[in-house]
Formats: structure tokens, C-alpha cells, sequence
């Protein structure tokens, strides 16, 4: 049993030191010391935005309904995305980040990029790309036998994120732990069509695929006409293991840059990092600032 254990570090449950976190620090600067140093790259080059949503614009909490985004927040994605192109890619369904976070000025790709929808036109829904739409039958037989069999293990959660599903265990008694794991992957197995990834505290049900959060990124690059990364800087900020994904993409582009949401040292792709939502708030307030400072001139 190694999925439902060690997803979701803090520096009490892992023992690790301030000094390592230190350490960890001079590998992976903090995006707001280094401010200034990364925007000095922007010059002549287009800043795309994209972020993650738990744990990054919301801090985690018990209940995944409960995770709402605070106002400041909301505020500030606003403003970043009146300057630059931005999208929020979540491992939710796209329906549930665009309850919470109630901006029409941004492209959302949803169940871990598997639903991308541009900004709505003229009142109406411009979904953009869904590749796992043959999958939707079987994502729903998955959905009720999970909830069928994992009914009886207190604290285990379903939830349904249209093109994936999440099992949360965050609730559930450690005790209980394997037999949960054990459970999902009974079903899973009957799956083959499917693959079972991991999260904080959850576990994720989803196509075998080629698709993840990196290939959405660079699926919004390209619509966005930005296909030439020589152009382009994207900027992706996320604190899950999906995001590597999209770390990875960036890293491989050679432009742009990884940012890890984590206040604990942890293995990452992520060139800088902020520890948690709200340095993700002063972060991207920061850079609003910075480009509202060039108004009526060129950052070029
Ligand atoms: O890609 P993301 O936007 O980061 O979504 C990943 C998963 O996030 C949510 O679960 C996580 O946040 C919950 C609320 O804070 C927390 O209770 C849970 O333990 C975390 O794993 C979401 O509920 C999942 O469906 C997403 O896959």
C-alpha cells in the first residue's frame, strides 16, 4: 500500500527540518524574491498565465464542496487576466472550478484538461477540445460501483469530475486506508481502458490517454496562436503532481516558467515555488501591478 500514504506532506507528518526547507529554497526561489528577475525575461515576449485550483487559488481543506477561493483572490486572477491570456486547469470537473471561481475572463480546462472551454461568446459556451468524451458511459458504470462499494468505509468521498473521478480519503480513518485502496483498485482493474493516479489524499480515475495538464497547456498555447515558444512565456503555478505535467511541458519549451505551490521540500520539475495560497495571491498581485505600471506604453 503506497498510494493513500504519502501524497500529502507538511513538515510535522514528515519530520523534515527548516534547514532542509532551506536548502530546498536555493533549488526551487521563492517567484517573489525572484520577481524581478523573471520579468525581466518578459521583454518583447507575451506572458501567458495558467494556474492550478486546490491548493493553489483555494487552500485545502476537508470538504472538497468547501473549497472556496476568497475575494482578493478573485480579484487578483481578474486583474491578471485583463492583462495577460489566462486558463485555470484543475483536476475538477470544469462545471465545479467555474462555480467557485466566477470569471468569464478565462479559459477553464477542467478534469485535468480533458474539457477545455475558451471564455463564453456572446453569452454562450465555447467549449474548445474534450478527447475523453468516448469514455463518458464507462466513467459513470465506474462512478456508481465506487460509490457502491466503498459506501461502507466512513469518510470516503466520490467525486464525480466528468471526464475523471477523485475517491477522497482525507476523511477516512488511517486504519481504513488499505482497504480502501484495495477497493479502488478491485474496480479499476476491471478497466483496463483506465488508469489510477494520485493526489493529496485522493485518488484519481482516469483515461489512458495521452492527455494530461501539460498537453492542455500547450493545446491553449497553440489555440492562443502562441505555438512559437520563442514569443511566449508561460507561467504555470500548481502544488499537485499533476502539475508536473505542465512543469515538464515548460521545461521542455525552454521558456516560461514552473512555479510549485509547496511550504514543505518535495521532488519537482518547478524552477521556483511560493509556499502557499496566499504568497500565490501577493505573487499575482505583484505581476498585475507590474503590467498595469506599463499602461498606455509597451513592456517590449
Ligand atoms: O488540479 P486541482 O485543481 O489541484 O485539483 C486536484 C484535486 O483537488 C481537489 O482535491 C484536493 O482539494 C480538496 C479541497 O481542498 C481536498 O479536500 C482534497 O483532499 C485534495 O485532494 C478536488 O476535490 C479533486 O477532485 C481534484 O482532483
Amino acid at each position: 500500500m503506497t498510494r493513500v500514504k504519502n501524497d500529502d506532506c507538511d513538515a510535522t507528518t514528515n519530520g523534515l527540518s527548516d534547514e532542509c526547507y532551506k536548502s530546498w529554497m536555493m533549488e526551487h526561489p521563492s517567484a517573489i524574491t525572484s520577481f524581478d528577475q523573471m520579468v525581466s525575461k518578459a521583454k518583447g515576449k507575451s506572458i501567458v498565465v495558467f494556474l492550478d485550483y486546490d491548493g493553489t487559488l483555494s487552500p485545502i481543506v476537508d470538504d472538497p464542496d468547501l473549497a472556496f477561493m476568497s475575494d482578493e483572490m478573485r480579484s487578483a486572477v481578474r486583474e491578471i487576466a485583463k492583462n495577460f491570456p489566462t486558463a485555470i486547469i484543475s483536476g475538477r470537473s470544469r462545471e465545479k472550478v467555474y462555480e467557485f471561481v466566477q470569471l468569464t475572463e478565462v479559459y477553464y480546462a477542467g478534469s485535468h484538461g480533458m474539457d477545455i472551454m475558451g471564455p463564453p461568446h456572446q453569452g454562450h459556451e465555447v467549449i474548445l477540445f474534450q478527447p475523453a468524451k468516448d469514455f463518458l458511459p464507462a466513467i459513470q458504470k465506474i462512478s456508481n460501483v465506487l460509490e457502491e462499494k466503498t459506501q461502507k468505509i466512513e469518510g470516503a468521498l466520490i467525486e464525480d469530475n466528468r471526464f475523471c473521478i477523485s475517491v477522497h480519503f482525507r476523511r477516512v480513518h488511517e486504519k481504513d486506508y488499505d482497504t480502501l485502496e484495495e477497493k479502488v483498485k478491485s474496480v479499476v482493474k476491471n478497466y483496463p481502458e483506465f488508469r489510477l493516479t494520485s493526489g493529496k489524499k485522493v485518488m484519481e480515475i482516469r483515461p489512458s490517454i495521452k492527455w494530461d495538464k501539460g498537453c492542455a497547456l500547450e493545446y491553449l498555447l497553440d489555440t492562443l496562436g502562441f505555438s512559437d515558444s520563442s514569443d511566449v512565456l508561460p507561467l504555470y503555478i500548481g502544488d499537485d503532481r499533476t502539475d508536473e505535467d505542465a512543469f515538464k511541458v515548460i521545461r521542455r519549451r525552454g521558456e516560461g516558467y514552473p512555479i510549485i505551490v509547496s511550504s514543505t521540500p518535495k521532488e519537482t520539475k518547478a524552477a521556483y515555488s511560493l509556499r502557499d495560497p496566499s504568497e500565490v495571491l501577493s505573487f499575482l498581485t505583484h505581476l498585475a501591478k507590474w503590467r498595469n505600471s506599463f499602461s498606455g506604453h509597451s513592456v517590449d
